[in-house]
């Protein structure tokens, strides 16, 4: 008996990649990366409030090259995630729905998050 194949749902293989598809992977990723990141606020925090000692080792870690790398993709992380926000408060009033401008909102959204971040390291961290 021949067997037929049986039908398939839709799944990630046979999407075509679109970039708001990764904007809407992206926000869930940064959201999750957002939780990570408070922590490292708060444990910056908790460590001021300990004494000088604590938070002169955690200012050490922080501030290393490694340090800088993580701070500097949480900042892009949070970024992202605010304008990810902005792009659904946008929908929420029903406008930018149509297909090419969700693609140009999903765009500007990269494009701003990276623009902001190196602005925000720029005036607090590079020049401060
Ligand atoms: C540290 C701060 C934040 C954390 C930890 C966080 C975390 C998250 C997480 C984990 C999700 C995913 C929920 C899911 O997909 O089921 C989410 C979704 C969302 N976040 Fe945030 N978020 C933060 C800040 C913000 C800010 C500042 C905004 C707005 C400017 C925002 C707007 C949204 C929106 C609109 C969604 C829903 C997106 C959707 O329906 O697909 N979030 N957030």
């Amino acid at each position: 008996m021949s067997v037929r194949a049986r039908p398939t749902s839709p799944h990630l293989q046979i999407y075509r990649w679109t970039v708001t598809m990764t904007m809407s992977i992206l926000h869930r990723a940064t959201g999750i990366a957002n939780y990570a990141g408070m922590a490292l606020l708060a444990i910056w925090l908790g460590a001021a409030a300990f004494g000088q000692d604590q938070l002169t080792m955690v200012n050490y870690i922080y501030g290393s090259w490694f340090g800088q790398i993580v701070l500097f993709g949480f900042t892009w992380s949070l970024v992202h995630h605010m304008c990810g926000g902005l792009r659904h408060f946008v929908w929420d009033t029903a406008a930018m729905m149509e297909p090419g401008q969700r693609e140009a909102m999903a765009w500007a959204t990269i494009i701003a998050s990276v623009i902001i971040t190196i602005l925000i390291w720029t005036a607090f961290v590079w020049m401060a």
